[in-house]
């Protein structure tokens, strides 16, 4: 092994078949010389993982199943790689803390992605963290895991890249500088909707956002604006800022990825195409900045840049978020879980698009946390648990 390849951070994808897993792999594979991919993980695409694993030639590879992984083991051996597959949830949590990694990307979509991202954040990784549902289900717990096991939590997030990206290196001088944030929202397909009509939309007109390439979930979220709503709670943890200290401002351009307002009413602001690219190689390459593949911004080329106030009538989620952020702590799990049976829901056909919001506010509304269940990860399971069935039957009852 050459002395520049010694130096190689060692990333594990978690999610790799996803959007952002795809991307992480792009970024990666422009700068063979700086990270090398030392596992993947997959859910239900095992096809595109065996064609990730050759492309990649990671020393390990993940599956929740047993045969499928079996399969998968087949395939790579007949095709000459070495590649190791591991099976289930706890495999994940062992290739996020595993010592021969230096940093994980996590990209799994959902409440699924919390116990890696513990356990990268237990053994002190660089953490990249593009799930956003884990930080808000785990919240306290989950900070304090990454503080107690000395990781570095960077967001990959394109809002909280840009508000990071803003902000000075030292953590320690953000409250010195910070008066408030604004997180900018495309407001989705359905921002000019007559809400009226918005019962029976479709999923597929839900999915098509107008600016970014996304996975199916996430894109719903941002077209009820849940993702924001999301997205408000992960900023308070990130940057330890309270509910009235973070702003959503719809900019449908999504150019001006989100802003710092600084003590002095300085903004500074973080610009680009939107492209995933800039923010996943900010992560893997912080300090430093690498080339990412994204394409350089055009301000000439570019529309006028519109920014206007969100209408929570018409996106009652993200003013749900807000409820949840204010509310007794756990109430962000309730939320998220309820928030994830729904989007299920709709993108399987059983559910209306206005029946998200309703599904999460009944759920909030009777769903109530209790101590134990925010002290722990069994405890905060047990809660998400507890509020999926809650959802479900919420659902049932139409
Ligand atoms: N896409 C984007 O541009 C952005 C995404 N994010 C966040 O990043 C995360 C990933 O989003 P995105 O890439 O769009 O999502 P995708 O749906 O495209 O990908 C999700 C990934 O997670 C895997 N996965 C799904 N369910 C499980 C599970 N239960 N256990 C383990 N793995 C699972 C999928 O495997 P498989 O494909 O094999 O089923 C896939 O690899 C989300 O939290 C999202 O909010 C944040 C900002 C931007
Ligand atoms: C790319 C990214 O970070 C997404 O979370 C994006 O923000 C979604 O767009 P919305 O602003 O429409 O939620
Ligand atoms: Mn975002």
């Amino acid at each position: 092994m050459s002395e520049k390849s010694l130096t190689r951070l060692r990333v594990c994808v978690l999610g790799s078949t996803g959007s952002i897993g795809g991307n992480t792999l792009d970024v990666m594979a422009r700068h063979p010389e700086r990270f090398e991919v030392v596992a993947l993980s997959a859910h239900s695409r095992a096809d595109v993982l065996f064609e990730q694993c050759v492309a990649h030639r990671p020393r390990w590879a993940c599956l929740p199943e047993a045969d499928a992984a079996q399969a998968l083991q087949g395939r790579l051996r007949a095709a000459g790689l070495a590649t190791e597959v591991l099976v289930g949830a706890q495999a994940l949590e062992q290739l996020a803390g595993h010592p021969e990694v230096d940093a994980v990307m996590a990209a799994i979509v959902g409440a699924a992605g919390l116990g890696p991202c513990l356990a990268a954040a237990r053994a002190g990784k660089r953490l990249m963290l593009a799930n956003k549902e884990a930080l808000v289900v785990g919240g306290a717990f989950f900070m304090q895991a990454v503080e107690q096991g000395g990781a570095t939590l960077l967001p990959v997030d394109s809002e909280h890249s840009a508000i990071f990206q803003c902000l000075p290196e030292a953590r320690a001088r953000w409250p010195q500088v910070i008066d408030h944030i604004v997180l900018t929202a495309s407001g989705g397909p359905f921002r000019q909707r007559d809400p009226d009509s918005l019962h029976a939309v479709t999923p597929d007109e839900a999915c098509a956002h107008p600016n970014w390439v996304m996975g199916r979930k996430i894109s719903v979220d941002s077209a009820t604006m849940m993702n924001k709503g999301l997205e408000v709670i992960e900023a308070r943890w990130l940057f330890a800022l309270p509910p009235d200290k973070i702003q959503v401002l719809i900019h449908p351009q999504s150019i001006i990825h989100s802003m710092v307002v600084c003590r002095d009413n300085s903004v500074l602001a973080q610009l680009g195409t939107p492209d995933m690219r800039v923010p996943i190689a900010y992560a893997l390459s912080f300090p430093e900045r690498v080339e990412s593949g994204a394409a350089a911004l055009n301000l000439l080329n570019v529309p006028a840049l519109q920014f206007e106030a969100p209408d929570l009538r018409r996106f009652p989620a993200l003013d749900l978020a807000w409820q949840a952020l204010r509310g007794p702590e756990g109430s962000t799990a309730v939320l998220n879980a309820a928030n994830e049976v729904a989007v299920a829901a709709f993108l399987a056909g059983g559910l209306r698009f206005t029946g998200i919001a309703a599904t999460v506010a009944a759920c909030l509304e009777s769903v109530q946390p209790a101590a134990d269940e925010v002290a722990s990860v069994e405890g905060l399971l047990a809660l998400d648990a507890r509020a999926r069935r809650q959802a479900q039957a919420v659902i049932a009852r139409g």
